[in-house]
């Protein structure tokens, strides 16, 4: 007999399978006030945990919504939120039986993609899901900080009040929408959560007016200490969320940012790849990469679906051959055309898994470079070049909402 039980969380057991992933993220269990503000996104619904006789052992969370995919539909998406095993549980199998009922009850649900964001870098491949997007980190010397005049002309930005963010941002951040593959829709609840980038507690939000009203929103904080030796005071500042309906609300929301007094440097997470920044820069090097992230790991849960709603670019067609253990209907050969994309029976031009098709879903891979790593293997030499054609995107994929 199994030394645990994994199964959907009950109502009641809610809080002590945060604690789970608390502790197994090493954060300190959830105080009574804490809880009281998280509980209504901390829900049982879309929870599976293991447990040992009543005591949860591990625990794996979801909330669904949309995912913008190449081309502008938008897909059921099962967003992962929080995974932990304790720590004297693990390495005994217990995230592959949470992964598996997970995985069995999104698709029983009709969710057609699921994605997260992963703490480490080797967990999730197993299960399907594959490094869809990724993301750079800015550190920007404002002291080198001078606009091109050809940058676009920003409208007015304004600070807001603590009172007023939670109330005027969520709805902000609907009216932006999704504007590139990756993009997710937020629930209510999504804002109450305790994510890194969140706009509670000590955040500052600015807003950008344009021409047509608010179009774009950033939330930052600064901290500033004394360096040890000169003794002089030093202020840097953490950009948490940077979101823009436009290329002036992005160019006038940077210029606020770096414009704020006292501050040496400022550090932005996880931007696009593609963020205008550096090109609207005299001096490109005022604003350093510092590091390029893996950013929304991504799983085709209906290779069918997926595969046929999003948009191709022209080339001819290419028969992939997928290969899914978990989710076997997945396996199989499917034509990929510039109209879209259905099971055939014809000889496969490549084979791909289904880690490596989360990958290239929404065009953050060339399928050629996957394919010279060794990940696609290669049956028509001329088919990587086609599906970089078919895949390509007009813009980087990115999520840009942290879960
Ligand atoms: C979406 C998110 O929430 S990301 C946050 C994920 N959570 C954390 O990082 C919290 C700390 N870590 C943990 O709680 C656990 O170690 C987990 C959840 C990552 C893994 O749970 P476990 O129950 O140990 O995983 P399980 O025993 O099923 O391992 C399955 C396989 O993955 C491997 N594996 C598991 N975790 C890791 C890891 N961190 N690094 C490399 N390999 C790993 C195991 O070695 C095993 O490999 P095998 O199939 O070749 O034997």
């Amino acid at each position: 007999m199994s030394e645990y039980v994994v199964r959907a969380v009950a109502e009641g057991e809610e809080r002590a399978t945060r604690d789970v992933l608390g502790r197994a993220l090493h954060r300190p269990p959830v105080s009574d006030e804490h809880w009281a503000r998280i509980a209504p996104a901390w829900t049982a619904e879309g929870k599976f945990a293991a447990f040992d006789g009543d005591e949860p052992i591990g625990v794996t969370s979801s909330f669904t919504t949309e995912m913008l995919v190449p081309g502008g539909r938008r897909l059921p998406f099962a967003a992962v939120d929080g995974v932990g095993v304790r720590a004297d549980w693990t390495r005994r199998g217990v995230l592959t039986e949470l992964m598996a009922a997970q995985l069995t009850d999104f698709v029983g649900r009709g969710q057609v993609l699921a994605g997260l964001h992963a703490s480490e870098a080797t967990i999730y491949g197993r299960y399907g899901y594959g490094a869809a997007a990724r993301g750079q980190i800015f550190a920007i010397d404002r002291a080198k900080v001078r606009w091109r005049a050809d940058a676009p002309r920003p409208g007015r930005v304004r600070l807001l009040g603590d009172a007023d963010a939670l109330t005027i941002v969520p709805a902000l951040f609907r009216s932006i929408g999704s504007l590139r593959p990756g993009n997710i829709a937020r629930p209510d609840h999504w804002w109450l959560n305790d994510h890194d980038t969140r706009v509670l507690d000590g955040h500052r939000v600015a807003v950008h007016y344009g021409r047509d009203g608010a179009d774009g929103f950033a939330t930052f904080v600064t901290a500033t200490e004394r360096a040890p030796v000169l003794a002089e005071w030093r202020t840097t500042m953490q950009v948490r969320e940077l979101h823009a309906a436009n290329p002036a609300a992005l160019a006038g929301l940077w210029r606020f940012l770096l414009s704020v007094d006292l501050v040496q440097t400022a550090y932005a997470n996880v931007r696009p790849m593609d963020d205008t920044l550096p090109a609207m820069l005299e001096d490109p090097r005022a604003c350093r990469t510092t590091a390029i992230e893996d950013e929304l790991w991504l799983r085709l849960l209906d290779v069918p679906a997926a595969l046929d709603a999003r948009a191709y670019g022209q080339a001819e067609p290419v028969v992939i051959e997928v290969a899914d253990r978990h989710l076997i209907a997945n396996s199989g050969a499917y034509r990929v055309t510039p109209d879209g994309a259905s099971r055939t029976d014809a000889p496969a031009d490549v084979r791909l898994d289904i880690e490596t098709l989360g990958m290239l879903y929404l065009g953050g891979w060339r399928p050629s470079l996957l394919a010279r790593a060794g990940r696609i293997e290669v049956f028509d030499a001329e088919a990587p070049a086609r599906l970089d054609a078919l895949f390509q995107t007009a813009a980087e994929p990115w999520c840009g909402t942290h879960f």
